[in-house]
């Protein structure tokens, strides 16, 4: 949905910065490389440590790279496969940071074990949603359906409450709650956007399979 509805918004607002970025020199590769870093140290050095509020400020510096960088080569006319292979693995890289930081906190001094499970269970199907659509369209199927939770609002639930469960240590009172709510909900959504996908996956293939346009045996063997 935001996928949908905010990119057109942000696309607006970011193309002049990824512009002045070209022209300064600097390549689409280099800021998915560094916005990808950013991320990673931002969720692995604060949220470990419970520091959310600052942990979320350094994280959401750096996500937004992932819609400079794809700005920057459109506007460029140097979009490539490698490019894209390049921005989709490092979305990977970086969901993992998030989740993984928030779930070595209840692993330590968060304590609590559910909210620990929930948090793997965010990074897991998180990263399982975005294989279905990228095998099948692997395997030469049109995967039209994005579902309930598509990253950018896996992102926007967890960082919006991570950065107001982080204003708990400036002294705001219960707000740590928001936390174990959002991460609830990406669980929750994440496995229903699985099902909705993989429900899709089942039909395209039977409906290629059936017409006979399809590859029954492309890329069987790989994973
Ligand atoms: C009191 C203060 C407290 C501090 C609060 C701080 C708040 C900051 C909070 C949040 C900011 C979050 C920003 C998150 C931005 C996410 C941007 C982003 O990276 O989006 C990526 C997304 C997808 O891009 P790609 O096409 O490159 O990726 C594809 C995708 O990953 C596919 O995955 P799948 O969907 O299948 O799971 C893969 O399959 C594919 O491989 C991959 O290529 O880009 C978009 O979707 C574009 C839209 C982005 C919209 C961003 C909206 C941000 C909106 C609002 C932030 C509002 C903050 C308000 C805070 C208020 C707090 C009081
Ligand atoms: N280093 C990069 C990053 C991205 N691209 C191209 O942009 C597409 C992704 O666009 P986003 O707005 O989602 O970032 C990607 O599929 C590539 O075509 C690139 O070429 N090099
Ligand atoms: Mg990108
Ligand atoms: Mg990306």
């Amino acid at each position: 949905m935001l996928n949908k509805y905010a990119r057109a918004f942000f696309t607006r607002v970011l193309t002049p910065f990824a512009a002045f970025l070209l022209r300064r020199g600097v390549s689409p590769d280099a800021v998915t490389l560094i916005g990808t870093a950013g991320v990673v140290a931002g969720a692995l050095v604060f949220f470990p440590r419970g520091e959310f509020f600052w942990g979320t400020i350094v994280i959401t510096l750096f996500v937004f790279s992932d819609l400079v960088d794809g700005n920057m080569a459109r506007q460029a006319g140097i979009s490539s496969r490698w490019g894209a292979f390049l921005d989709s693995t490092l979305d990977r890289v970086a969901d993992s940071a998030i989740f993984g930081g928030l779930a070595l906190w209840y692993a330590g001094k968060g304590d609590d074990n559910i909210l620990c499970a929930v948090a793997i269970f965010c990074l897991a199907s998180g990263q399982v949603v975005s294989y279905t659509k990228a095998r099948g369209e692997a395997i030469g199927l049109p995967v039209a359906v994005n579902g309930l939770i598509e990253r950018a609002e896996r992102l926007v639930i967890s960082l919006v409450a991570a950065g107001l469960s982080g204003l708990a240590a400036f002294g705001v009172p219960g707000i740590e709650i928001l936390l174990p709510i959002a991460l609830w909900i990406v669980a929750v959504g994440s496995a229903v956007t699985l099902g909705q996908r993989v429900v899709t996956v089942r039909r395209e293939s039977a409906e290629a399979d059936a017409a006979g346009s399809g590859d029954r045996h492309s890329g069987a063997g790989a994973t």
